[in-house]
């Protein structure tokens, strides 16, 4: 009979994860993915059902990856907050199957899990496409996504600043507060991106935060948010004007208001630049046009299930 699953809890989790073993994980999964071979990595986009009643979503993330032998999946519900209200935005669960019975190895508190790899793929993303000389990073958008993309871009680059700026300031003065380093607050989302070498917008808009016009030419963007087909977080000029850089193409067809609403072309996944198929125009004003993957929780899961054991 099939052991009982162990619960992970979202401290245990996190324990176990770190970003010095999840970036070359997400790296070769990314890449693998994009050579589209779906005997080795098997990733349907993503099923979203709205729960209309309480302004959310679920998401369903399942994802194998044969040459490691991982199946997983995440549920993932997003709820678009108010910034006064005390609730989460985000309650994630992963399971970890074992892919040779059926039977669930590990149940996980996928917060952690959702918060850093998403930060990491970005990062992966700023690594290829930003600009050589990046001196100004510019965050707009104080939830937890922002936390955990500071966290990481803080350790990987060494920023001249770093800008934040949010709905409301209170918010933003709050991020500055708790984060471990030096932020400058702005009110107003155009002059935090004045100049920025990359700007991550990590918001829950489904109107657009950041246009093309306020744009520094050659900056790198990375839009986070705006998940759904009808939301937005940058404009039809920003979306016009730059190379589009996404992590899945499949995805971003079906999820990306940004992508669908503008008629903006995809000229590459981020896999494809890892593969050294399609090339990294750095040179350029680039987006990545960031949705989420299945395949990116599964490495994650893998790693911590399996340090996890480790230390037992
Ligand atoms: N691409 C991916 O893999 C993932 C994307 N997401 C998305 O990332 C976004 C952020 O997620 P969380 O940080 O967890 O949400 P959150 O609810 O913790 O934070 C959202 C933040 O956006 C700010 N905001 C809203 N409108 C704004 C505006 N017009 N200008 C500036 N700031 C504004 C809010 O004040 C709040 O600080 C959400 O849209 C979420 O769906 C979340 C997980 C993974
Ligand atoms: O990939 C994820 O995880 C999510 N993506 C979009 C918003 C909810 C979580």
């Amino acid at each position: 009979m099939a052991e009982q699953p162990v619960f992970l809890s979202n401290d245990v989790v996190a324990r176990f994860l770190s970003y010095d073993e999840l970036i070359p994980r997400l790296e070769e999964v990314l890449g693998r993915f994009s050579r589209g071979s779906s005997s080795d990595v098997v990733q349907p986009v993503r099923s979203v059902i709205p729960i209309h009643n309480h302004s959310g979503f679920l998401g369903l993330m399942p994802a194998y990856i044969a040459h490691e032998d991982t199946l997983c999946t995440k549920m993932v519900a997003f709820y678009r907050r108010e910034e006064n209200v005390n609730l989460p935005s985000t309650q994630a669960t992963v399971l970890l199957f074992n892919p040779e019975y059926g039977n669930v190895t590990a149940v996980m508190d996928g917060l952690d899990i959702t918060h850093k790899r998403t930060a990491a793929v970005s990062a992966i993303s700023a690594k290829l496409l930003m600009p050589a000389q990046s001196d100004v990073l510019c965050i707009l958008g104080c939830g937890h996504q922002a936390v955990s993309h500071y966290e990481i871009f803080t350790k990987l680059f060494s920023f001249k600043e770093v800008r934040v700026c949010s709905r409301r300031l209170e918010t933003a003065e709050r991020f500055a507060a708790g984060v471990q380093g030096p932020v400058t607050v702005l009110s107003s989302a155009k002059e935090a991106v004045h100049g920025a070498d990359i700007i991550i917008t990590v918001t829950n808009s489904s109107k657009p935060v950041l246009f093309g016009e306020w744009v520094k030419p050659g900056a790198h963007i990375v839009a986070v948010g705006a998940c759904r087909p009808d939301w937005r977080e940058l404009d039809d000029v920003l979306m016009r004007d730059a190379v589009i850089y996404v992590d899945s193409r499949e995805g971003a067809a079906v999820e990306s208001g940004d992508i669908i609403l503008s008629g903006a072309e995809v000229f590459a996944e981020l896999g494809e630049v890892l593969n050294g198929t399609r090339p990294a125009l750095r040179n350029k004003t680039t987006v990545f046009k960031s949705l989420g993957m299945g395949i990116q929780d599964a490495v994650a899961a893998k790693l911590v299930f399996d340090e996890w054991k480790s230390s037992q």
